[in-house]
């Protein structure tokens, strides 16, 4: 692992790194914020999962996230969204291939030999973070878009890695949204059925009540992806069928984009820090 950029906020450290990543085959980066608590002792962490053309950047450079992760002493990692390089497939559309891997493993030629997201942001990060960086077990997951699900789908599939989730703006259902069908049937194949295990909504629906986690999502309802990509709805017909405890929090007049999420970011930081250190 090799360090890359370093620099100091709010009393805490940005830093980006690059790895050879086992999983991926290859090279990838991501960012770490550590608040001024982390000098001192283990800190909890808080997972951040990027949308569609997100590197790792976005979220640190635009969120502003760092001032209230300082003052709550939370780490943030934020991984890149894709597997990346010239070895790795990729397609000339903004929403498949590099910077929109979907956080599935991908079971499809030519996919399947980088695209093992899910694995990636589940598993082999948390186990290089947890080995270089003093972070606690306590370990929440959130995300934006294409990340907001899956963040979503993290915590559904193993809810025992995570104290609480929160999205902003996630493709609810995306085995009924236009990005959704794309990506998966790139990465997961012709067979609508193999879709069903990577989908946050079909899973929120049959999620056991001692497996279900704290939820918050933010929309936008000036979001100009929400109807025909979003389907907040999706979601919240799937708590309603399992008894999750999603929190869903509709504001009026805001779009897509990180001005959104800038605003409400504090709120989930919040959400968050109320069971991290539960
Ligand atoms: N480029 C796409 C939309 C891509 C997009 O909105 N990406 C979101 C995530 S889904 C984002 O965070 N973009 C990067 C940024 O705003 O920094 C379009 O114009 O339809």
């Amino acid at each position: 692992m090799e360090m890359i950029a370093s620099n100091k906020s709010f009393g805490g450290w940005h830093k980006q790194y690059r790895h050879d990543s086992a999983v991926l085959g290859c090279r990838m980066r991501f960012a770490v914020y550590l608040p001024p608590q982390a000098a001192s002792g283990p800190v909890p962490v808080l997972y951040w999962l990027s949308g569609l053309t997100c590197s790792d950047e976005n979220f640190m450079q635009k969120a502003g996230a760092q001032r209230v992760a300082a003052e709550l002493g939370i780490a943030i990692v934020a991984p890149d969204t894709s597997p990346r390089g010239e070895g790795v497939a990729d397609d000339a559309g903004y929403d498949l291939g590099q910077g929109a891997g979907f956080y599935v493993n991908a079971s499809e030629a030519p996919w399947m030999r980088h695209y093992r997201m899910y694995d990636y942001v589940s598993q082999e990060l948390p186990a290089l973070v947890a080995a270089h960086f003093p972070v606690s077990d306590r370990r929440a997951i959130a995300g934006h878009s294409m990340g907001g699900h899956g963040a979503l789908m993290c915590a559904l599939k193993r809810p025992q890695d995570y104290v609480s989730v929160s999205a902003f703006s996630p493709i609810a259902n995306p085995v009924n949204a236009p990005w959704g069908q794309k990506a998966f049937a790139a990465y997961l194949g012709a067979d609508r059925a193999a879709w069903q295990a990577w989908d946050a909504s079909v899973l929120m629906a049959a999620a056991a009540a001692d497996a279900q986690l704290p939820a918050r999502v933010d929309i936008g309802l000036a979001d100009g992806f929400l109807a025909e990509q979003l389907q907040p709805e999706a979601l919240e017909r799937a708590a309603a069928a399992s008894g999750y405890p999603l929190q869903l929090h509709r504001h009026d007049g805001y779009d897509h984009s990180y001005y959104f999420i800038a605003s409400f970011i504090e709120a989930q930081l919040r959400f968050h820090a109320g069971h991290l250190f539960a």
